[in-house]
């Protein structure tokens, strides 16, 4: 049974003629967004905004209109990933990369719906690294300041080079061990200079849907929800 395609699929319900929806990133959002292409070729009419260049392609090739950025007004349903949801339906996004404008979309949408197979379930936050968006300048200055908040800073690369955002920034992994009070460390990081932004949503998710191996499909309304 794939978990993550049932959560994906169930959250696709929510999503009606003439909306505008929010893309996510990553293996789970990868779901949703093939439901929805499925969908617009059955005659559903929206409009999207994607939250990572990997993910406007895929939505190009399954002809799913897509909004221009610069043009983006209210969102009314974003649907994405996470790597981690506490019991607060706090999360820890950004194992792919592309908090930044995940967060964008995320907190401009009316409904935040985050899908999610059963391992991304923990007690407390800090079981995955958190990851912290960059600007390349002095770099090692901004990374000093992390390191000064005892996180084991360490610069995500790939293929033997820096990992560079969509942005063009990089992407500092974070290990903080176990996050007792997330919004207080959102903030922390976020002060720093040189920080764009890092991978905690903190109260923004108005539902989180759970896959189960099992085939079975929950949700949960976050403290966020509105409708
Ligand atoms: O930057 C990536 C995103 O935050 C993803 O939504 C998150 O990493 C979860 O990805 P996946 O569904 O592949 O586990």
């Amino acid at each position: 049974m794939n978990s993550k395609k049932l959560a994906a699929e169930k959250a696709v319900e929510f999503i009606e003629d003439g909306m505008t929806v929010g893309l996510g990133t990553g293996s789970t959002a990868y779901w949703a967004i093939q439901k929805i292409g499925e969908r617009i070729k059955e005659g559903l009419s929206i409009q999207a905004a994607a939250s990572s260049v990997g993910s406007e392609d895929l939505a190009k090739q399954l002809g799913i209109p897509l909004i221009p950025l610069a043009n983006l007004d209210l969102i009314d349903i974003t649907i994405d990933g996470a790597d981690e949801v506490d019991n607060n339906l706090n999360l820890i996004k950004g194992g792919g990369g592309a908090l930044l404008r995940e967060k964008i979309i995320a907190s401009n949408s009316k409904k935040f719906i985050v899908i999610i197979d059963e391992s991304k379930q923990v007690d407390q936050l800090g079981r995955f690294r958190l990851s912290v968006e960059i600007v390349p300048f002095a770099s090692n200055l901004t990374i000093n300041k992390l390191r000064e908040l005892e996180c084991d800073p360490q610069v995500r690369s790939l293929n033997n080079k820096p990992y560079i955002t969509d942005n063009g920034n990089l992407i500092i992994d974070c290990d903080f061990g176990k996050i007792p009070n997330p919004e207080a460390l959102n903030g922390q990081i976020n002060l720093i200079p040189g920080v764009v932004e890092n991978g905690l949503f903190i109260q923004m998710a108005s539902l989180v849907v759970v896959g189960f191996n099992d085939g079975a499909v929950k949700a949960y309304p976050g403290q966020s929800a509105r409708t």
